[in-house]
């Protein structure tokens, strides 16, 4: 997968805009994701595993929000011989545009069908697993109840919603504290002071993490019933539920 390094926020600027998953984005994502997010490649590998176990044959798994398709990817590799459809959905032609070339660097026997689209727009039915690797917290937070009950509607009795999160803390304490083992592993992977503040400027107004427990209410509220944090590291957290 592609690996150009990331230097989006290196040189000062006047105006920081929103950030979007735009062409220059794209480009550098998979160098970006790693260094910014702790235990990603963990999450994605572990993301291949749970479908090994629980994808089941004739069934559908979806990947919303999937950039350049790592989740795909490493659910593909497991599911080999079940006659299984992965969809795999981004709003950013940059990235779907990426992510087929991504796919199509190896051969496998499961189709994907790769949908530029919106995920809140997309029918969701016989689905044995649905991942949301870090994609929620950019859709607005008024929308975010209508997706998750859209997924339970659609997964088949036993299936896995896994959704990974950056997450903020009610208490300023913790959030303080996790929040700054954070930054010291963007400084720990070469990130100077000047992008980190320019890209958590950039950040500030489109992606609204919520915190563990509004994540919890809210997959209970709409439906799941079993429900667990798998994986934790500092602010960055990986959930899974169970219909
Ligand atoms: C942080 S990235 C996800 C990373 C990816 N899941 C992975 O594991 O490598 C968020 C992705 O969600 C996409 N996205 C955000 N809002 C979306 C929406 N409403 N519909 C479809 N895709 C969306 C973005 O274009 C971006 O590629
Ligand atoms: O919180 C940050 O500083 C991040 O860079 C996080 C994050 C994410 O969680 O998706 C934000 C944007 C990019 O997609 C990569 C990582």
């Amino acid at each position: 997968m592609n690996s150009t390094q990331d230097t989006l926020y290196a040189q000062a600027s006047e105006h920081i805009s929103d950030f979007q998953f735009d062409n220059r984005v794209a480009g550098v994502f998979s160098d970006m994701i790693r260094r910014s997010v702790p235990g990603y490649t963990q999450i994605i590998n572990t993301l291949g595993d749970f479908a090994k176990n629980l994808v089941t044959p004739d069934s559908r798994v979806y990947d919303l929000g999937c950039s350049l398709g790592a989740a795909t990817l490493s659910i593909r590799r497991q599911i080999q011989g079940r006659n299984c459809r992965i969809l795999a959905v981004d709003n950013s032609q940059s990235m779907i545009e990426r992510c087929r070339e991504n796919l199509n660097a190896y051969v496998s026997d499961t189709q994907v069908d790769l949908i530029c689209g919106d995920i809140r727009d997309i029918e969701i039915e016989n689905a044995s697993m649905v991942v949301l690797n870090f994609t929620l917290q950019f859709l607005p937070p008024e929308d975010r109840d209508a997706l998750i009950t859209k997924i339970y509607r659609g997964l088949n009795p036993g299936g896995l919603l896994v959704l990974s999160e950056k997450l903020c803390f009610d208490d300023a304490p913790i959030q303080a504290l996790l929040e700054e083992r954070h930054l010291d592993f963007k400084r720990a992977n070469g990130y100077s002071e000047l992008e980190i503040s320019q890209k958590r400027s950039a950040l500030e107004n489109v992606m609204k993490p919520d915190t563990l427990a509004t994540h919890e209410q809210r997959l209970k509220a709409q439906g799941f019933s079993h429900f667990s944090l798998w994986f934790q590291c500092f602010n960055f957290a990986s959930m899974v539920a169970i219909k």
